[in-house]
């Protein structure tokens, strides 16, 4: 499977031109297209990284690592997924960084998602979807969760008590037992629960290109 994702990252270099400011996603898939980044590194002005992993792994190329505030909109972002639909419709967080990454993508002209086969599904849901939470107010939302939805929130753990901590200081519900028909409307409502900072459903704002890894790597 890692050569799958090997092939996407690799083949989303295609969509870099020179002189651009690259939005970077999280991931295993996300670390593929940042190796193949190093090398034509010479042709970009900089990055927008997503998450500290990522930051990590661009800056030990060299690869320069900006602020969004300060680069303005950018031309594209290229991230990875855990589920993508027909629509190019996405679940993401599996790594925790989707509140960083809804940012980056909403602040891109184009956001292309790079993934192996096995993440593509008729319709979401599948995979537990990823929600960041504020940390005091986890019970609150877990509960409107239940009431909406029907289906299971789970607190993800992490090394400690507090559970799996978010680049933001955050916790992560991940909430399993959903067939999300409507991305776009679950989308809407989970986000109007207060104290959810993101939700992982990128419906409202989903993939633009979504790139298959292969031999060869498809593209839709
Ligand atoms: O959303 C993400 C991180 O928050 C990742 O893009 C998603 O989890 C896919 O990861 P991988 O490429 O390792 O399969």
């Amino acid at each position: 499977m890692s050569e799958a994702k090997r092939l996407a990252g690799e083949k989303a270099i295609d969509y870099v031109e020179d002189g651009m400011i690259v939005g970077v996603g999280t991931g295993s898939t996300v670390a593929y297209f940042i190796d193949a980044l190093a090398r034509i590194q010479h042709r970009i002005r900089g990055t927008v990284s997503s998450s500290e992993q990522s930051t990590q792994r661009l800056r030990a190329h060299g690869i320069e690592v900006l602020d969004l505030n300060s680069t303005g909109p950018l031309s594209l972002y290229v991230d990875g997924a855990d589920e993508c639909d027909p629509k190019k419709c996405l679940i993401k967080g599996g790594g925790a960084a989707l509140t960083r990454e809804k940012i980056i993508a909403e602040a891109s002209e184009k956001f292309i998602c790079i993934i192996d086969p096995a993440k593509r599904v008729d319709v979401l849901g599948r995979f537990p979807l990823p929600v960041e939470v504020i940390p005091m107010a986890r019970s609150l939302v877990a509960r409107r969760i239940v009431a909406l939805t029907g289906a299971q929130p789970v607190w993800r753990q992490g090394a400690d008590e507090r559970g799996v901590v978010t680049d933001n200081g955050n916790a992560i519900l991940d909430i399993h037992g959903l067939a999300i028909t409507d991305p776009v409307a679950l989308e809407a409502a989970l986000n109007q629960i207060p104290g959810v900072v993101s939700v992982g459903l990128f419906a409202r704002r989903a993939a633009d290109v979504v790139i298959v890894g292969g031999e060869p790597p498809q593209v839709f």
